[in-house]
Parts: C-alpha cells; sequence; structure tokens
C-alpha cells in the first residue's frame, strides 16, 4: 500500500492541464471492440484503471499500438473468445468498474459475452441489474452463477426494441448503447443517461457508422446497422478532475488557471462552487480563479442553508461532492451535503473531524458542513484513503492542513488522477510518495 506524505499550508500557483476523462475513456475503450477496423484515440489518460482496461484488451487479443504518450490505435481484428475463460480475465474484470462495458460491444458482435462481478469503489450497493434487463429486451439470454459471482449472455440475433430503463445508469446506458447500434432494427432507450461521457461515446459510434438521435438528452433512439468501420475520437478533459481542481484552489488560497476546460462541457459544476464561495473568471475555454483569502456559502434566497446534492446528469455529479464537503470545511457559512446515489461515500468525513473540521454526519447519505471561514486551519494527521474521490477530497485537506499529513491507500488516487503528485508539486505543493 503506497503513501503520500504532504505538508500542508503552502499556497498552489500557476497553470495546469486537465487530464483526459477518465469515465469516458473506459466507454471509448471498450468501443474499439464493436470493429474489426482501426480506431485511433487521443487524450487518454495515464492512470491506473485506464491502463488496466488496455491490458484487458491487449490479452484479448486486440492490437493495441501507443504512438504517442497518451495516444493509441487499436485494431480488434481477432478477439480471442476463449480468454474469457481464464483465469487472468477474472483478475483483470474485477479490478475496475468499466470492465462491465465489454459485456455490451461483445454480446453484439460475438453473440457472447461474460463477466465476472467488476471492481471499482466500495462506496455502497452498484447494482447491475439496469444493465441485463436491457440486454434480455434486446433478445439475450442472460444467467447469473451465484457461485462464482459470474454474468452470462448468449445471443446471436439482437432486435431492437423499445425500453424505459429502471435507472439512468452511466455505464448501463453506454453497454446498452453498443448492445443496440448492431442490433436489428430501432431501439429506443428511455430514461438514458446523458453525461458528456456518453455523449462523446454516441458521437464516436455515428463516426464509425452507427446512426444516433437524441444524442445529450434522455431519449436515445439507435437504429442499427450491420456493421461498423473504424474512426478517430479524442477524450474530453476530465470534468471531475477540473472539479478537483477548483476546490483545491479555494482551499488554499491559491491562484490556479485551468487550460482549456472545455467550459460548456461542465454542466452545473462551475457554479455549484461558485455557490460554496469560489470566484473564478472564464477567460476564453481556461478557468482563473484567484487567490481568496476567505469564501462565503451562499444561502437561497429566501436566506435558508444551502444543499449541495447529487443528481443524474445534467444535474451536479456524485463523484465531485466529497470535494464539495471538503471545501465549505474552510467556508464562511454552512451548508448539507446530500448524497443521494451511493450509501457509503460520505464516512471518510470522520478523518476531516480529525483534523478540526465541524461536520456532523446526519445519516449515512447527508452530512452537515458547519465552515470555518479559515479561522481555524485542519491540522495534519495520519488517514487511509477509502476511495477515489475522498481520497482527493483528503488530499486538498491535507494540502491545506497545517503540519505533515500521511494518506495511505493511495492506490485509490492513482486509479483516476494522472501523476497528481508531480503536477501538483508544480504548482508549489510539497508531496511525496512514500
Ligand atoms: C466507470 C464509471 O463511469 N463510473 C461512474 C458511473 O458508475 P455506474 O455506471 O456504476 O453508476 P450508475 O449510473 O449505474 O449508478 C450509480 C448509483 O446510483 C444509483 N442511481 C443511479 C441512477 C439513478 O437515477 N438513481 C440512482 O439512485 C444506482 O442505483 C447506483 O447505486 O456513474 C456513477 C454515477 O454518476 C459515477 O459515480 C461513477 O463514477
Ligand atoms: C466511482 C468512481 O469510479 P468507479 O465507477 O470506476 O468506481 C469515480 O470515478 O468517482
Amino acid at each position: 500500500m503506497a503513501s503520500f506524505e504532504v505538508i500542508g499550508g503552502r499556497t498552489l500557483h500557476g497553470e495546469i492541464i486537465p487530464q483526459g476523462a477518465k469515465n469516458e475513456a473506459l466507454q471509448i475503450l471498450c468501443a474499439v471492440l464493436l470493429t474489426s477496423e482501426p480506431v485511433t484515440i487521443s487524450n487518454i489518460p495515464n492512470i491506473r484503471d485506464v491502463n488496466k482496461l488496455i491490458e484487458l484488451l491487449r490479452d484479448m487479443g486486440v492490437d493495441v499500438e501507443q504512438t504517442a504518450p497518451d495516444t493509441y490505435v487499436f485494431k480488434a481484428e481477432d478477439v480471442n473468445l476463449d480468454y474469457l475463460s481464464s483465469e487472468k480475465f477474472v483478475d483483470q474484470a474485477r479490478a475496475i468498474r468499466g470492465s462491465v462495458m465489454i459485456l455490451g460491444p461483445m454480446l453484439a458482435r460475438y453473440g457472447v459475452a461474460k463477466l465476472p462481478k467488476p471492481g471499482g469503489d466500495k462506496i455502497g450497493r452498484r447494482r447491475l441489474d439496469t444493465h441485463f434487463l436491457a440486454f434480455e429486451k434486446l433478445g439475450a439470454k442472460f444467467t447469473y452463477d451465484a457461485n462464482d459471482s459470474f454474468y452470462h449472455l448468449e445471443g446471436k440475433n439482437l432486435k431492437g426494441t423499445y425500453m424505459l430503463l429502471d435507472e439512468a445508469s452511466v455505464t448501463g446506458t453506454a453497454n446498452i448503447v453498443m448492445a443496440a447500434v448492431l442490433a436489428e432494427g430501432i431501439t429506443t432507450i428511455y430514461n438514458a443517461a446523458c453525461e458528456p461521457y456518453l455523449q462523446q461515446l454516441c458521437k464516436m459510434l455515428v463516426r464509425m457508422g452507427a446512426k444516433i438521435s437524441g444524442i445529450g438528452s434522455n431519449m436515445l433512439i439507435i437504429e442499427g446497422v450491420e456493421k461498423l468501420g473504424g474512426t478517430d475520437h479524442r477524450m474530453l478533459p476530465d470534468m471531475i478532475e477540473i472539479g478537483s481542481f477548483i476546490g483545491l484552489a479555494g482551499m488554499t488560497g491559491s491562484e490556479i488557471t485551468i487550460k482549456d476546460a472545455q467550459i460548456r462541457e461542465l454542466g452545473l459544476i462551475p457554479d455549484t462552487f461558485r455557490r460554496l464561495g469560489i470566484n473564478m473568471e472564464f477567460h476564453g475555454d481556461d478557468i482563473f480563479i484567484p487567490a481568496q483569502d476567505s469564501y462565503a456559502i451562499d444561502t437561497y434566497i429566501d436566506g435558508s442553508i444551502l444543499t449541495v446534492s447529487d443528481h443524474t446528469w445534467p444535474g451536479f455529479t456524485p463523484d465531485l461532492l466529497s470535494i464539495a464537503l471538503v471545501v465549505a470545511t474552510q467556508a464562511k457559512g454552512t451548508v448539507l451535503i446530500h448524497q443521494k446515489m451511493f450509501e457509503s461515500r460520505l464516512f471518510f468525513v470522520d478523518k476531516l473531524i480529525d483534523m478540526g473540521a465541524q461536520i456532523i454526519l446526519c445519516d449515512p447519505h447527508r452530512a452537515t458542513v458547519i465552515g470555518q471561514n479559515k479561522q481555524v486551519p485542519l491540522r495534519g494527521i495520519s488517514m487511509t484513503s477509502p476511495d477515489i474521490r475522498a481520497g482527493v477530497a483528503l488530499l486538498i485537506a491535507a494540502l491545506s492542513a497545517e503540519g505533515r499529513s500521511v494518506i495511505h491507500n493511495i492506490e485509490q488516487i492513482d486509479r483516476g488522477y494522472q501523476n497528481i503528485d508531480g503536477r501538483l508539486n508544480a504548482l508549489g505543493a510539497q508531496i511525496s510518495r512514500l
């Protein structure tokens, strides 16, 4: 288990370029399985989860060539179906959440797919029913083996149909879209998730020859085609990393410019941090966050306490609530953080309380944060990162705190943030890998 040692209390200064989006990358990489032609993908983040998925694809028989540090060409001509029965496949698929999205493309192209329970953050129940109910609607036969937690799918002739998803699952929608593009006839997916990740996936599939309308809305209409061809695709900047940097700047009183942030794709992220008191200016597509000695949480128009809660897109993403929470601990004012989707994502507040933050964990989903207006700084402690976003929230807390902190289990952070210590040290942070 690797750790970061962080010497807090330093202000940072300078420009930072966000990495390519992790959750988009996981979808886009799986889509290369849909064609035998080359697919060139650029702005691929160099992070653990993405590298693991690339390795998995290579081991499945996909030809993978790295042509630049962030660019790869994939050619899925000879996919080895037997590999899905190997022990190595089980280990690889169990290590990341993104592996679940090989199911749709494999089913669509080869009529068969299987997967053990995928990995990802342990942040509460993460059911996959939406995926399998939809595959069944397309005509696939689904079985679940409870002994080894293996999901099996079979179906050579998928047929388009109307479906109303039981929830707007992000990876679920990606999986269904990737199965439907090669199904016969028309598939209508209502209550589809519509995050920028999915919009990017759909746009890429259209460039490959798919027929998809309604992109960006919660109703996707897909007319199946016989085959798809190759394409080029460039990943958007990671909106969760951008939100994390906005929070970091506010909390540490730093002046930071986030370069080429593709602001129109950020939805409510900038405004949510503004309501927590963080000033920012848009200079073209750059976000400039000036140094602030203090910042104040907004109230509602009637003066009542602000709530920051997650929602499916275009609502505020659940992946930034932990960052919003940590930012609030040093703001002036009070906020209720309401994590509606996941039931175990707020428990990391214990560590912030140990650092001196004023937080009441009301129940697993809600925490009231009473900001200390930078009058009482957090103090450095030793702590363990429970999940990727809590890990970065703790890193931000440690960077703002007085003294030395040690964060254990930083593999969680490395899952989704490329060389975070090197990039933040270049802005003046003091983070060492132990
Ligand atoms: C690899 C990847 O892309 N992971 C993201 C993806 O995970 P993932 O696709 O696994 O998450 P889902 O969208 O399926 O659902 C997340 C959780 O929210 C619940 N739920 C979902 C939709 C809904 O309308 N109501 C509801 O309560 C689900 O029951 C589940 O517990 O989307 C999540 C929700 O944005 C993000 O946190 C993850 O970072
Ligand atoms: C929960 C997350 O990732 P995963 O779905 O890969 O666990 C996340 O990116 O915040």
